[in-house]
């Protein structure tokens, strides 16, 4: 059984470097003609998934746009995640849970154990009720060769609160999560299954007091030529870097190289409204995707050939 990691090692090589996000905004609904309700919403997830599903590495479909339509949405869910896969694509469906142990096994069920129509290659975890609450989604999505993106530093400005807030030992609590998923990464070739979040825009949004500057990190890979943040976290975890923020929240990809550094390959940039408003037509959502894949690439070159 191949792994979560080495799936994805393996289809970002092949496709490009790109995590497209299916968010079936209200507004976007609007925008594309459709009304918002249970057959817009399928009517667009389908046409973003038979336009990108052959050609993009990882779809994120956004769960709280289906939920919001009620049992309708989440069926349409369920075919979301069925169809992006038999395209060709994994996809990482973003629910970002976390809660006690037992309730997690729960949520284990629903989305890492392949009995059951919710379950994704990969979901987002959140953290922030201890790293060992997660151990029941660990160790089924592990068990069935799937995997996880845990919530380190992200992409929203209120982040930093609680993400940058330092323990008696001075580390940050991003960085003691990056701890844990570096660990539980070990030994795994060529990617481990454990991923991470660390917004593309977290630049802007680290607290003065955490960055020691005036609100902006000054780091730049010329300058730290390390896989670190100037706020101390170590970017080397072993898995993939789910980086969000470009577009509509204000990262360009660009970005990526001052926020990232060294640990660059290991990036894929998702990207969700930037995308998804070139649609309806598939022909603009797949150049406006290729042309993302090709920047991130021209940046990995960038970065790595030229010294
Ligand atoms: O730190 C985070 C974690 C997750 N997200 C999710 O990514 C997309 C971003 O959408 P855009 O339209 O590209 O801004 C969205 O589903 C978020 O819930 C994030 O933005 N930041």
């Amino acid at each position: 059984m191949d792994t979560f990691g080495q799936r994805l090692h393996a289809a970002l090589e092949r496709r490009g470097r790109l995590c497209v996000g299916i968010d079936p905004h209200p507004g976007l609904l609007a925008a594309w003609g459709l009304d918002d309700d249970a057959v817009g919403l399928e009517r667009f997830a389908r046409t973003v998934v038979d336009a990108l599903g052959e050609s993009i590495a990882l779809l994120k479909p956004q769960s709280a746009f289906f939920e919001r339509h009620g049992s309708r949405g989440v069926a349409v869910l369920e075919t979301v995640i069925a169809d992006a896969r038999a395209a060709g694509a994994l996809v990482l469906l973003d629910v970002k849970r976390g809660d006690i142990g037992s309730t997690m096994q729960a949520y284990a069920d629903a989305y890492a154990d392949p009995s059951s129509p919710l379950c994704a290659d990969a979901v987002t975890v959140s953290p922030y009720l201890g790293y060992g609450s997660l151990a029941p989604l660990v160790d089924t999505a592990l068990a069935h060769g799937n995997g996880l993106f845990v919530l380190a530093r992200t992409s929203n400005p209120e982040g930093p609160e609680v993400q940058l807030a330092r323990g008696e030992d001075g580390r940050t609590v991003a960085g003691t999560i990056l701890d844990h998923v570096r660990a539980a990464n070990a030994g795994a070739e060529p990617l481990g299954s454990i991923g991470v979040v660390v917004g593309a825009t977290i630049r802007y949004t680290a607290s003065p007091e955490a960055s020691g500057s005036a609100g902006l990190s000054t780091a730049s890979p010329e300058a730290s030529g390390s896989a670190g943040l100037s706020t101390g976290e170590d970017l080397a975890v072993g898995g993939p870097l789910l980086a969000p923020g470009i577009g509509a929240q204000g990262a360009t990809v660009a970005d990526l190289l001052t926020v990232f550094g060294d640990a660059l390959p290991q990036v894929v940039p998702a990207v969700s409204r930037e995308i998804l408003t070139t649609g309806p037509e598939p022909a603009r959502l797949r150049r406006a995707a290729a042309e993302t894949v090709d920047a991130v690439h021209d940046l990995l070159v960038q970065r790595f050939q030229n010294g």
